[in-house]
């Protein structure tokens, strides 16, 4: 494993936050004049977006998702939908293949639970999109934790932490079963002049039979430029850590300090060696919002504008949904203290207690902390500033890159490629163009295909070389 101190020049990999919703992780935003969340059911702000982001030379935009509610808050969901506070959330794969088109280069990663639609159906759909994108896709595997996610699927009860991870686990086996075994490459033979489209012999039927999941047929796509989409993970519990160790190539982290992340990026690392990986077979994003101006006043003038549109209760109402505690019910001044969960994310409720036990966070400071950007650090400056903490946080956590949220969008894409992206490329620590390929090459693959030591690989029956049997 290569330190990050003797790396110390590392390219800092940058990707986009966002939610098919009027709130992500700044609410009260939609409220400001310069502001387009409003428009987050158009394919217009999500085309404009997507076009801005591959001007700033983004990795992918990585789109969050849940089918749950926050209304731990109170006890119901009126905090939440008074503020919009993810909620209405719109199904973020719709809009994927219109950005695709209007882009060329630009990854683009959407959320969906191992543990809510049979991994079939969802298969096929990646593959598809995969295919239309040119393999520009990527996969955030999340195992949920909100009860209101499972009741809408007919269950009661969320399954325990451990339980969620298992049944991931078996999906996994699923899903790379059809996108790795079920067609050979060469099966898509596209003869014109002999009028064979396929080889059967070499289209395979899946026959899976587990604790979770029951599978037998062909995978109805061919083989798309990636065949397993590039794959992001984001707990970091240790069962998270243990997963993520075996399957992501990614992994979207959130603390509001360095300390908080260091022992995550160490630990997930460590994970990947004992699965028999690379350390570096896993990259890490943290989510991180900017507010830059041209000078330092500038910044701090837009910071102070943005303040007075948050709403902290509905911070508040977000959190309580990541954890699973109610904190409306308690004082504004009492300390968060840390305490073990299971519905709800321990990891989340750490990055303010004991992952930094001389921070100590009240309620009200953590609903204002969080009002903006959520989880994540706010880096305010001039651009040499906020280069300079990227920079720091990039070198001391041993992370890749970042996750940018917002304040106001599409401002702060447009700040950060027009005031950002200089900088840091003056420093030589952002790219000057994308790489070619599909989305695993240009984060650095050597292939469009999962790495030889990725357990996915395992389930391959032909030599593993870059696929490029799509027009
Ligand atoms: C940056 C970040 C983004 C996340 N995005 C989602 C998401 O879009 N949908 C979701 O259901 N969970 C999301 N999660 C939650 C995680 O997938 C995971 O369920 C949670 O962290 C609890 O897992 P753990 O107990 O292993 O930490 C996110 C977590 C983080 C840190």
């Amino acid at each position: 494993m290569t330190s990050a101190a003797s790396n110390p020049k590392k390219e800092i990999r940058v990707n986009a936050f966002a939610l098919h919703s009027p709130v992500h992780h700044s609410p009260g935003m939609w409220r400001h004049p310069r502001d387009r969340s409003l428009e987050y059911n158009t394919l217009d702000y999500w085309v404009d977006l997507a076009k801005t982001l591959e001007r700033s030379l983004i990795d992918s935009l990585f789109m969050a998702d849940s089918i749950g509610v926050n209304d731990v808050h109170g006890g119901n969901l009126d905090t939440a939908l008074r503020h919009g506070a993810q909620v209405p959330k719109q199904d973020p794969l719709m809009s994927l293949s219109a950005m695709a088109y209007a882009t060329r280069n630009l990854g683009l990663c959407v959320t969906s639970n191992a543990n809510h639609e049979p991994p079939y159906v969802f298969a096929r759909r990646m593959s598809t999109l995969d295919h239309l994108t040119r393999g520009r896709i990527g996969w955030n595997i999340v195992t949920g934790f909100a009860k209101s996610s499972v009741k809408v699927l007919g269950k009661d009860q969320v399954a325990s932490r451990d339980e969620r991870y298992d049944i991931a686990d078996e999906y996994m086996d699923v899903v790379y079963k059809l996108w790795e075994s079920s067609w050979e490459n060469g099966a898509s033979v596209r003869d014109t002049a002999t009028g064979v489209f396929a080889d059967p012999s070499k289209v395979h039927r899946v026959d899976h039979e587990g604790k979770y999941f029951r599978v037998q047929g062909i995978h109805m796509t061919e083989p798309s430029p990636q065949r397993t989409p590039v794959l992001f993970q984001a707990g970091s519990s240790a069962r998270g850590q243990r997963f993520a160790g075996h399957h992501a190539e990614g992994i979207y982290l959130s603390g509001p300090s360095k300390k908080v992340l260091t022992p995550v990026v160490a630990g997930t690392r460590a994970e990947a060696v004992k699965a028999g990986r690379d350390a570096r077979d896993i990259q890490f994003f943290t989510m991180a919002t900017i507010i830059t101006g041209r000078t330092t006043r500038e910044a701090r003038d837009k910071y102070e504008d943005y303040r007075r549109y948050v709403t902290p209760e509905a911070a508040l109402a977000m959190f309580s949904g990541w954890t699973g505690i109610d904190f409306s019910t308690y004082d504004p001044d009492e300390p968060i203290r840390y305490m073990q969960l299971d519905a709800g994310t321990s990891s989340a409720l750490e990055g303010f207690t004991r992952l930094d036990p001389e921070r100590i966070w009240t309620v009200r400071e953590l609903a204002l902390h969080n009002a903006i950007g959520g989880r994540g650090p706010v880096f305010i400056g001039a651009p040499n500033e906020v280069a300079d903490a990227l920079e720091d946080w990039v070198d001391e956590t041993d992370i890749d890159g970042f996750n940018l949220s917002y304040a106001v969008t599409p401002e702060a894409y447009e700040d950060f490629a027009d005031l950002i992206v200089p900088e840091l490329q003056a420093r030589g620590r952002y790219k000057t163009r994308y790489a070619p390929g599909t989305l695993r090459e240009k984060l650095g693959g050597r292939s469009s295909l999962l790495n030889e030591r990725h357990p996915g690989a395992a389930f391959r029956r032909y030599p593993s070389r870059p696929l490029r049997n799509t027009p």
